[in-house]
């Protein structure tokens, strides 16, 4: 009886010993996962240099810290590539002229696409423009697309953008004339301007936001001379702007983007349940997402219907050559022509928009390029005489180094995503396919060995005949990015960019408001923004 007992003590003892071992076997197994998860990224680019990284959180303790500088920062400590974890994602930071040439020009074929950064994985709509797509899907588009940008199209674009710049800028004069001396919101009237031009080019649609009247007061006429209601049209920019100030890529997204930059994995199931559930961001920017899907679909269904569209726009000129391209058409559905169409009024808008802010800006903080400026566009003559596209590009050689040396100071897309195809080697550290490798233009901009004083602005030094311009290393400023993947707007927004110039310095000049903080304070979107606005006081030129 007792040698029974004492048999099933012992088993018992065995099946809880066992029990315990296998319990302490699971956990360990979960936590090797946890770790294998969290580490995986890590370790095959643990070579290249970085600080040491806080799990889940990498180095977005360092973002929170230093800002859009944090870059910058870790250059000067790092050398011209090192690592820097957004979260669990290690991106391969390039500061460094040489090898942006080597990742965007001479290896490009080992690193064609952009990474996906979590904000944008969850958004067809974002994902299925040029930027995104990947491989030849790309290529096929991006050929399709340089077909339409032919220069005459863009000097056919002269006259539409003059008269948008000319009633956009219609209200300065009472803000000029104001015995008070008002002061204006600059980068209001530049975004709304921006997007107006953007809109005309890319869907054919006046925005009328430009117009002198108010946003709910403007009429805007879309497509085919039928008007749309008011509301309609404004709506649609302020989803627009929603969906644009939604992509941000620090910590102030929506759950799901905070998480998917802390655990990728639990990022769509969170979205899917999240935006079920009313009061979420995520509910906010999935409908957001969705209304602003099918009103474009809507509007290119519309056009694709339209047997008299025209050429005067990029969604009719995409839609002629996907008809008269047998490759283009099954690449061109008209899910991924919504979206080209739709990154054109995002990408269009908002960069070329805060360049004239800040270019405005900085010129009014400067009164001898102000002068030297004046005396350009004054020399070409009469002030009713509107420069043509070849005027603009030869006639105007410091108006064209204000616009770089404004670009450089305050450089709009700082970071360029790519991402290696396959294993590839660059800076001496292999990288294994999928690493995220990230060009970090805003660096290289503010670099004192191809820049000299760094936080000065002086035009003069992209005087072509200067010797700080001859010095300089090739690809130490490229704000449009660089090699096959360039951007492809650059030629109309330096038009735009021109045009606007020239028609606000015939008639006025621009000193800081007082309302306005020193140093300009900015906001790190998906693109750099003002965080408060860019106030001037408006004096009309006698
Ligand atoms: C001041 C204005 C602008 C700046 C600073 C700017 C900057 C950039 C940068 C840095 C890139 C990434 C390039 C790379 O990866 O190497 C890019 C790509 C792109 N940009 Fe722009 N951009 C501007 C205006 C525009 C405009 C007006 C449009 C449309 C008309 C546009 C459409 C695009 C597109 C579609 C791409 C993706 C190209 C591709 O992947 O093939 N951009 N832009």
């Amino acid at each position: 009886m007792e040698e029974s007992f004492q048999k099933l003590m012992g088993m018992e003892f065995l099946i809880t010993n066992v029990s315990l071992v296998s319990t302490v076997f699971t956990v360990l197994a979960i936590l090797a996962g946890v770790l294998g998860y969290l580490y995986a990224p890590y370790w095959g680019v643990r070579r290249v240099p970085g600080p040491r990284t806080i799990p889940f959180l990498g180095h977005l303790p360092l973002l929170a810290k230093h800002g859009p500088d944090v870059f910058s920062v870790l250059a000067k400590q790092y050398g011209p590539i090192f690592r820097f974890h957004m979260g669990r994602q290690p991106l391969i930071i390039v500061a460094d002229a040489e090898l942006c040439r080597e990742v965007g020009i001479k290896k490009f074929k080992d690193i064609p696409n952009r990474s996906i950064p979590s904000p944008i994985s969850g958004s067809p709509l974002h994902q299925k423009g040029l930027f995104f797509t990947r491989d030849t899907r790309w290529s096929t588009m991006r050929n399709t697309i340089l077909s339409v940008y032919q220069p005459s199209y863009l000097a056919s674009l002269v006259p539409t953008m003059q008269s948008f710049i000319e009633s956009a800028t219609q209200n300065l004069d009472d803000s000029s004339q104001s015995s008070k001396k008002e002061d204006i919101t600059f980068s209001n009237l530049s975004l709304r301007l921006a997007t107006d031009v953007i809109g005309q080019a890319a869907f054919g649609v006046n925005f009328g936001l430009s117009k002198s009247q108010s946003i709910s007061d403007s009429i805007s006429k879309i497509d085919n001379g039928q008007d749309k209601n008011d509301d309609e049209v404004s709506d649609f920019i302020n989803q627009h702007i929603y969906s644009t100030t939604q992509l941000k890529m620090d910590l102030s997204g929506s759950v799901s983007i905070i998480l998917g930059l802390l655990v990728p994995i639990l990022q769509e199931p969170f979205r899917q349940i999240l935006k079920r559930i009313p009061g979420t961001m995520d509910r906010k920017v999935d409908r957001t997402n969705q209304n602003l899907s099918s009103r474009l679909d809507g509007i290119v269904m519309k056009r694709m219907n339209d047997s008299e569209r025209g050429s005067k726009n990029f969604l009719s000129l995409i839609m002629n050559a996907r008809e008269s391209e047998g490759v283009a058409k099954s690449v061109f559905t008209p899910d991924y022509i919504s979206a080209v169409t739709y990154e054109h009024l995002l990408a269009g808008s908002a960069t070329t928009s805060f360049t004239l802010s800040s270019a405005v800006y900085l010129i009014s903080g400067h009164p001898e390029v102000e002068s030297k400026l004046l005396a350009e566009i004054d020399g070409f003559g009469p002030h009713d005489q509107i420069p043509t596209a070849h005027d603009l590009q030869h006639k105007f050689p410091y108006l064209e180094q204000v616009i770089k040396e404004a670009m450089r100071f305050y450089m709009v897309s700082p970071l360029v995503a790519r991402e290696t195809s396959r294993e590839v080697e660059v800076g001496g550290y292999l990288l294994p396919k999928g690493t995220w490798v990230w060009l970090a233009l805003g660096v290289l901009a503010k670099d004192p060995k191809n820049f000299p004083e760094p936080e000065k602005f002086k035009p003069e030094r992209f005087d072509p005949n200067g010797k700080e311009e001859k010095q300089r290393h090739p690809y130490a400023f490229i704000p449009f990015g660089i090699g096959p993947r360039a951007c492809i707007g650059q030629k109309f927004s330096l038009q735009e960019l021109k045009l606007s110039l020239i028609h606000l310095y015939r008639k006025y000049v621009f000193r800081h408001s007082p309302n306005m903080e020193t140093p300009l304070e900015l906001e790190y979107g998906i693109v750099l923004n003002f965080k408060k606005g860019v106030k001037l006081t408006v004096i009309k030129r006698t």
